[in-house]
């Protein structure tokens, strides 16, 4: 006798859970958007399966040697937070719920996870480039200070012996104090801090400032011309009316050019005049005017002696030995 046909077709057993999974993952489906309307206050019962998944999912992770944790992004996986999370805890796994992601892992988790937020970007702190040029500079400076110390430099270079190098590397006759190719690295780091710190100088308010008053100056007009005319001549003359600029300007010029191609450790310039007084004013200005401290780039000596000619000048003084600097 013929066997009347069933009216549900049924999966085989295997299937059945696959089956099952299925079609409460379409329901939620259809459910979306009331879910993401009331997320908060919506307490979906649990769907077994999901939760079945995940303790196949954490044994996993509990087994693997390379993963730390898993992330998931489902809604399914949201709604079954509370359960994921007793079982992780059951299994000696921690996990969070970073708004819309669930996270389980081996290691205990922070209350918040940048790289899962997704508006992270609308919070980004936006550090001003002077202040960034001023950390990059006191981050050059240790740096060369740790290599120094590790460095070729008596092995054993404590900070006072890296303060002797950086002296002695104003003298006038380092080589007979120190290799050449170890002078030559403090000077390149040297000038390569000096670049950040005048960048840094320069976009900081007071220093756009000074520039704007710096650049209302007559010689500021003749700036390239100058420049222009050193490299390519031994000797130039330049006159100008009284206060275009001259003393302060023209050798700030240089220095600055000089540092702005990573040189200006290895530029020294000397401007003789004809008063300590003078001398002394001078320098304070152009420090004033670099936004430095008298004594780091620019100083002043009040009796220069062994320029030809000129046994007692005073002069105000880039990169050179201030050690007879009274203001230093
Ligand atoms: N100590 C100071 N304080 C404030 N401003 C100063 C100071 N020294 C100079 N300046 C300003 O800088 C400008 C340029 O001065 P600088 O001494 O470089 O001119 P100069 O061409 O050398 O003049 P001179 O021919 O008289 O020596 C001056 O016009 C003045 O406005």
């Amino acid at each position: 006798m013929a066997r009347s046909a069933p009216l549900y077709t049924l999966p085989s057993l295997p299937l059945l859970d696959w089956w099952l999974t299925g079609c409460l993952e379409m329901l939620e489906q259809f459910s979306d958007d009331e879910y993401e309307c009331d997320f908060e206050n919506h307490k979906a019962s649990s769907s077994v399966a999901n939760v079945d998944e995940w303790k196949w999912k954490l044994s996993l992770l509990l087994r693997s040697e390379t993963d730390q944790e898993i992330v998931s992004r489902d809604r399914k996986d949201r709604r079954d937070y509370e359960q994921i999370s007793n079982l992780a805890g059951r299994m000696g796994l921690y996990s969070e719920l970073y708004g819309k992601v669930v996270v389980a892992s081996k290691v205990p988790l922070p209350n918040y996870r940048p790289d899962l937020d997704d508006k992270r970007p609308q919070r980004e702190v936006v550090i001003p480039l002077s202040l960034q040029r001023r950390v990059e500079g006191l981050l050059q400076e240790h740096l060369d200070r740790t290599q120094l110390s590790a460095g070729k430099v008596g092995g054993n270079a404590d900070d006072a012996s890296i303060n002797k190098i950086e002296d002695t590397s104003q003298d006038e006759n380092p080589d007979s104090f120190l290799d050449r190719s170890v002078m030559e690295r403090v000077l390149q780091r040297r000038s390569l801090r000096m670049r950040n710190m005048q960048r840094a100088w320069r976009e900081s308010p007071e220093g756009r400032k000074m520039m704007d008053f710096r650049k209302s100056l007559p010689a500021f007009q003749e700036k390239e011309r100058l420049l222009q005319a050193i490299a390519r001549n031994q000797v130039i003359v330049i006159s100008g009316e009284t206060g275009c600029g001259k003393t302060t300007q023209l050798p700030q010029y240089i220095l600055e050019s000089e540092i702005e191609s990573g040189r200006g450790a290895f530029c020294s310039i000397i401007c003789t005049q004809p008063r300590r007084i003078s001398a002394m004013a001078v320098a304070e200005r152009v420090s004033a005017e670099r936004g430095e401290p008298l004594g780091e780039a620019v100083g002043y000596k009040v009796r220069l002696e062994g320029v030809k000619g000129k046994k007692h000048t005073s002069a105000f003084l880039y990169q050179w030995n201030f050690t007879s600097t009274p203001a230093k």
